[in-house]
C-alpha cells in the first residue's frame, strides 16, 4: 500500500462520510448512553440513602432511644427506586446497542462495497508494486478491526467521560477536599497512558502492516500450491512462512504487552487513592461533616472515575489499532484510480477492427523495452507474434488493451487512439483466450454467458458447438448445469481452454488476444482446440501469441519481437526467403529447440 499514508483529518473525514447516512441511528445510540450514564451516576448517592437509614436506626436502637426501630418501609422505598433505576439502565443499554450495532454494521457493509469497487478500478499496474493479499486484507481484516473496534468503544467512550463528569459533580457535592485529593488519580493515569500509548501506538502500526504481509504471503504461497507439492517445496514455505508467522508474533507480543502494562499501573493508583479517602473520610463522619451512606456513595464514585480512566488505556489499544486500519482503508480509498479513458464516441458495431502501432515506445519502468514499434494490421486479418520468453508478446496484447499506456507514439484502432476512447469501450472490443485461463465457480452455462451477460441458452449451446465443447459438456452428468470448483481444478487445461473459446465467440468481439496453449494435450484434444481457435478467429482481427506451426503458416502477418521490438515482419513465405530469425525459429521447431535456445 501507498508508503505515504493519509493523516487522521482525512480519515475522518473520510469515515464521517460512510457514517453520515446512519447519524440519526447513532444519535438514538449517543442519546440512550447518555441517559443510562446518567442513572448509573445517581445509584450510588440512593444506595448511600438506604445504608445512612440504616445506620442512623441502628445508632437509635443502640442509644436506647424510646421508640426506635429499623424503617425497613423507608429502606424498601430507596430499594425499590434503586431496582428502578437497574431496570431503566438495562433497557436504555440494550436500544443503545441495537441501533448502535445496526449503524456501525452498515457502515461496514458499505466501507467493504466502497473498497472492492475501489480495487476494480484500479490500473494494473498498482498490483505491479502491492501484493494482492495485502490489498485484499484493507477489505477483510482491516474493516473488520475498524468494527469491532467502534464496536466496542464508541458508547464506551461517551459513557466514560460523561461518567467522569457526573461521579466528579457528586463528589464535590459529598466534600471538596475528599474530592481534590482523590482527583490525584488523573494527572497521574494521564502520565502513566501517555507514556504507554506512545509506545504502543508505533507497535500497532507494525502489528497491522504485519497482518497485510501475511495475507499476502499466505495467497501467494498457496496460490501455487499443486507446484510446491510437486517440488517437494513444503519445507521452504513452511520456512517462509515461519519468518512471517515470527515476525507476527513479535509485533503483536509487544504491542498487546506494553497496551496491557497500563491497566494493572493505573488501578494501583486507584486502590491507593481508595485507601486515602476512606482514611480521611471515616475521620470526617466520626466528626459528623458527613453521613455514613455519603462516605459509602464517595468510595463508589472513586470506583465509577476510575472505570473510565481504566477503559481508556485498555481502549486506547482498540482506538490506535482502529486507527491504523482506518489509514489502510483510506489511504486506499484515496489512491489514484485508472482514468477512464477519453471521450471519442465509438459505436462498437461500426468498429472494423484495423490496427494500427505507430513508433510505439514503452517500458514498465525507465528504461524503455520497446522503442519504436509499428504494425499496421487490416480488420480480419491474424497477426501471429512470436519470439523467445521475456521479448515482449505479452506486453504488446498489455499495451493494445490499454492495460499500460505507451510512452511514446500510439496505438489506433479505425484511426482513433485508443487514449481518446472510454476504457469501457476499448475493452468491449475485445475477447481474450489466455492460456491461463479463467473460469470461476459456479456453472458451465453462467461461465460461458460470462461472454455476454443477456445471451439466450440456445446462444450459448450454439457457441459451446463453435468452440467444439459441447459434446464434452453432454458427456457431464448435469451438463450445462454442472458446477466448476473455485480452483477450477475439476476440468483438464484442454476443456477449460475451449470454454474460454466459447466464451469469447459469445462475446462476439473485433478483435480477438489468443495465447495459444503450450502445455502438451493430447492430439486429439489438440485438434479440437485448433479447430475451434479457426472458427473463434474468423473474419476477425486475430493477434495470436503463437506455438503452432500451422498458426505461424497461415497467419497474415507475422511480429518476429526479440528484446522488446519487432526485428522481422511479414508472411510465412516473405520471412522464410528472408533466411533471418524467423527461420530460424521455424526450422528449430522441427528440431524440437525452443525459441530461446534459437535466439
Ligand atoms: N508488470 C511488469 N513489470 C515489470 N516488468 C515486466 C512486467 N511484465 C513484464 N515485464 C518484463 O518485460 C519484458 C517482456 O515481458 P513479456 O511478458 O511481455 O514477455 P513475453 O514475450 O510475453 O514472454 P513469455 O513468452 O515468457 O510470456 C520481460 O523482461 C519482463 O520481465
Amino acid at each position: 500500500m501507498n508508503k505515504e499514508q493519509i493523516g487522521w483529518k482525512a480519515c475522518m473525514k473520510g469515515m464521517g462520510r460512510f457514517v453520515s447516512p446512519y447519524k440519526g441511528k447513532l444519535l438514538v445510540a449517543v442519546l440512550t448512553t447518555v441517559f443510562a450514564t446518567a442513572i448509573y451516576s445517581l445509584n450510588p448517592t440512593i444506595e448511600g440513602l438506604a445504608t445512612t437509614q440504616l445506620a442512623r436506626d441502628a445508632s437509635e436502637i443502640l442509644q436506647g432511644v424510646s421508640g426506635a426501630h429499623v424503617h425497613f418501609d423507608k429502606v424498601f422505598r430507596i430499594l425499590a427506586l434503586l431496582g428502578t433505576s437497574y431496570v431503566t439502565r438495562a433497557l436504555a443499554l440494550l436500544v443503545s446497542a441495537f441501533f448502535l450495532t445496526n449503524a456501525i454494521q452498515q457502515t461496514m457493509h458499505d466501507l467493504r462495497g466502497a473498497l472492492q469497487k475501489k480495487i476494480q478500478k484500479m490500473p494494473v499496474s498498482y498490483f505491479d508494486e502491492h501484493a494482492f493479499g495485502d490489498v485484499l486484507s484493507c477489505v477483510t481484516n482491516d474493516v473488520d478491526t475498524l468494527s469491532n473496534a467502534l464496536q466496542q468503544t464508541l458508547t464506551r467512550v461517551i459513557s466514560g467521560v460523561l461518567t467522569f463528569i457526573l461521579a466528579v459533580s457528586m463528589m464535590l457535592r459529598i466534600n471538596v477536599a475528599m474530592t481534590l485529593i482523590a482527583l490525584i488519580i488523573i494527572p497521574l493515569v494521564a502520565l502513566i497512558t501517555k507514556v504507554f500509548v506512545k509506545r504502543s501506538q508505533d507497535l500497532f502500526d507494525i502489528q497491522q502492516k504485519t497482518v497485510g504481509q501475511l495475507n499476502g504471503a499466505i495467497t501467494e504461497l498457496y496460490g501455487g500450491f499443486n507446484e510446491i507439492i510437486s517440488y517437494n517445496k513444503q519445507e521452504d514455505v513452511e520456512k517462509q512462512f515461519e519468518e512471517v508467522n515470527q515476525k507476527m508474533r513479535n509485533s503483536a507480543f509487544k504491542a498487546q504487552f506494553v497496551s496491557s502494562l497500563i491497566s494493572p499501573c493505573v488501578s494501583l493508583v486507584t486502590y491507593l487513592t481508595i485507601g486515602t479517602c476512606a482514611v480521611i473520610g471515616c475521620l470526617q463522619v466520626i466528626q459528623g461533616t458527613i453521613t455514613i451512606g455519603q462516605l459509602q456513595a464517595f468510595v463508589r464514585y472513586i470506583w465509577q472515575i476510575n472505570d473510565p480512566l481504566s477503559q481508556v488505556s485498555q481502549l486506547s489499544a482498540q482506538v490506535q489499532a482502529a486507527f491504523s486500519a482506518m489509514r489502510r482503508i483510506f489511504t486506499l480509498l484515496a489512491e489514484k484510480e485508472e482514468d477512464q479513458g477519453g471521450k471519442a464516441e465509438i459505436a462498437k458495431d461500426k468498429i472494423e477492427g484495423n490496427v494500427t502501432f505507430e513508433h510505439v515506445q514503452f517500458g514498465y519502468d525507465k528504461e524503455l523495452l520497446m522503442k519504436d514499434v509499428n504494425i499496421d494490421v487490416k480488420k480480419g486479418q491474424t497477426v501471429a507474434i512470436v519470439g523467445p520468453t521475456g521479448a515482449g508478446k505479452t506486453t504488446l496484447m498489455n499495451l493494445l488493451l490499454r492495460f499500460y499506456d505507451v510512452k511514446g507514439g500510439s496505438i489506433k484502432i479505425d484511426g482513433v487512439d485508443i487514449r481518446d476512447m472510454k476504457r469501457e469501450d476499448l475493452r468491449s472490443l475485445f475477447s481474450l483466450v489466455l492460456q491461463d485461463t479463467w473460469l470461476f465457480s459456479g456453472s458451465i452455462y453462467d461461465n460461458i454467458r460470462y461472454g455476454r451477460q443477456n445471451a439466450r441458452k440456445d446462444e450459448i449451446i450454439s457457441a459451446a458447438k463453435m468452440a467444439n465443447v459441447h459434446h464434452y459438456i453432454r458427456t457431464l452428468s448435469r451438463g450445462y448445469d454442472s458446477l466448476i470448483n473455485e480452483e477450477a481444478n475439476n476440468i483438464s487445461q484442454g476443456e477449460k481452454q475451449l470454454l474460454t473459446i466459447a466464451r469469447a465467440i459469445l462475446k462476439d468481439p473485433q478483435i480477438l488476444i489468443l495465447d495459444e496453449a503450450t502445455s502438451s494435450v493430447d492430439t486429439r484434444l489438440e485438434r479440437r482446440l485448433q479447430e475451434a481457435m479457426l472458427r473463434v478467429m474468423e473474419g476477425r482481427t486475430s493477434f495470436v501469441i503463437a506455438h503452432r506451426l500451422s498458426t505461424i503458416r497461415d497467419a497474415d502477418m507475422i511480429l518476429v519481437l526479440r528484446d522488446g521490438d519487432i526485428v522481422e515482419q511479414g508472411t510465412h513465405e516473405e520471412l522464410l526467403a528472408k533466411k533471418g530469425m524467423y527461420e530460424k525459429l521455424y526450422h528449430s521447431q522441427f528440431a524440437g529447440q525452443n525459441f530461446d535456445e534459437v535466439c
